[in-house]
């Protein structure tokens, strides 16, 4: 094995565990071998680990008293091909915003000159912003989509991938000519991810939603995952009116999920963007099938989809993460989604008044983070600081060179933390591990071209 990665960090470290939202650990040491933590312990006890673990002579990275490390965010739906859009045409509601802007940004890719720049620039983007896993949604062209991973893997991010499948009620110029092109095409993106034997980036297969694939694509898209044993992507109730146009659709099935679950594609291995307007019998089936909920506030908002009641899907024990959903969402960090996330909760207290208690910061950053694993399926191996996971993990510097936000003498790790979730930008992410690989250097950042560069990829 390869040990030039292999490293101990010493400080403080701050997780997400399955009973507390925000646990912060000082004084503590992480020894990483081989990508994955292999020791945690107290700082004192530093020596006798390496002794106990033969890493004798691993470099050793010591945190100041302000930095302290929290596991790499997680994405869990971004539309990469979106990105040239982020910030722009957010004026009309989901379906428009379709024809109108998205279609032909993304049908633009299928130009690979064009995809090779723009998806360079989308992923750099949403790693400088420390999301070192996502699970990123391409396009409808296989090739772009390769390319996608490509670019992903010379990154060193981590990624689920998906080639878009949409064969109805799509535009002339975007849609894919037969169900029988959709699977081959789809078939063909899989052997291909295979063949190339990425450490990092697994594919996912991604019908759009109910409204542009037919009955038959969703079923033999169901088989294809069971086949290759592949998680699914898609977006379920994030409008009334979508929700309306897939009744008239599917006229015989009882809701929209039901679509879903009757081809095949709810599995526990499912991730669910939106679900802003499920009904109980939806939230039900999507509890029984243990899909995941990606949670999309930005969007949500942005287009005027809708509130989600994320109290009252976690209280009935749906998985959830966070989503930019990048660009219905305008903004490619998951402190953004964390923010906006606490913003439509307070809205929902203050809309429902009686008890209702609002999720806190440290909610957002447990969704954030390991409940974003959960989504994924991924919580073996990712999402906090356990050994044995992968060490995926972001170095924050609250009082780096270019911060925005002020510490006092009094401000303890927990007001660091606070002020750095509340007011903090990628400016404070002064060093990104991904599988304990360091892939952002801080030394980058800011130099030459004043914005920020990852293994040389300006943007
Ligand atoms: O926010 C969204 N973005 C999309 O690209 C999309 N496609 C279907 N439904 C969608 N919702």
């Amino acid at each position: 094995m390869d040990k030039k990665n292999d490293v101990v960090l010493c400080g403080t470290f701050i997780h997400a565990t399955n009973t507390e939202s925000a646990v912060i650990l000082n004084d503590k040491c992480i020894g990483v071998k081989d990508g994955k933590i292999e020791f945690i312990d107290d700082i004192s006890l530093v020596e006798k680990n390496l002794k106990q673990h033969n890493m004798e002579g691993t470099k050793i990275i010591k945190m100041t008293e302000r930095q302290f490390m929290i596991p790499g965010f997680i994405d869990t739906h971004i539309h990469a091909p979106q990105y040239p859009n982020a910030g722009k045409g957010l004026d009309k509601g989901l379906l428009e915003w379709l024809e109108t802007y998205t279609f032909p940004v993304e049908s633009k890719f299928k130009d690979l000159k064009y995809a090779a720049s723009a998806y360079r620039k989308a992923v750099n983007r949403v790693l400088c912003n420390g999301t070192t896993t996502a699970c990123y949604y391409a396009t409808i062209d296989t090739d772009a989509t390769l390319l996608l991973c490509d670019i992903i893997n010379d990154l060193g991010q981590r990624a689920l991938v998906g080639k878009v499948n949409m064969n109805i009620n799509s535009p002339d110029y975007y849609v894919e000519a037969s169900v029988e092109e959709s699977i081959n095409e789809t078939r063909r993106y899989i052997e291909a991810v295979k063949s190339r034997k990425y450490t990092t980036i697994q594919p996912i297969i991604t019908p759009r939603f109910a409204i542009a694939c037919c009955k038959t694509l969703m079923k033999k898209l169901g088989d294809l995952a069971e086949e290759h044993n592949l998680p699914i992507q898609t977006h379920l109730c994030e409008t009334k009116d979508e929700v309306s146009f897939v009744n008239k659709l599917f006229p015989d099935y009882d809701s929209y999920a039901d679509v879903y679950d009757k081809t095949g594609l709810l599995t526990e291995k499912t991730v669910l963007a939106h679900c802003v307007h499920l009904t109980q019998p939806e939230i039900d089936l999507i509890k029984n099938r243990k899909c995941g909920v990606s949670h999309c506030p930005n969007s949500n908002l942005s287009l005027r989809s809708g509130l989600l009641d994320a109290r009252n899907l976690l209280q009935q024990d749906i998985k959830m993460g966070l989503g930019t959903d990048v660009s219905g969402g305008y903004h490619p960090s998951i402190l953004d989604a964390m923010r906006v996330t606490l913003h439509v909760s307070n809205t929902q207290s203050l809309l429902k008044q009686n008890g209702y208690t609002p999720l806190n910061m440290k909610e957002a950053f447990s969704l954030a983070t390991l409940g974003g694993a959960k989504v994924l399926s991924m919580e073996d191996v990712l999402g906090n600081f356990e050994v044995g996971k992968y060490f995926d993990a972001l170095l924050i510097d609250p009082c780096s060179e270019h911060s925005v936000l002020d510490i006092f003498d009094d401000d303890i790790a927990n007001d660091c933390f606070e002020k750095f979730m509340f007011t903090g930008d990628d400016r404070n992410i002064s060093r990104i591990f991904i599988g304990g690989k360091e892939v952002h250097n801080p030394v980058d950042v800011f130099s030459v071209q004043s914005t920020c560069t990852i293994n040389g990829a300006g943007l």
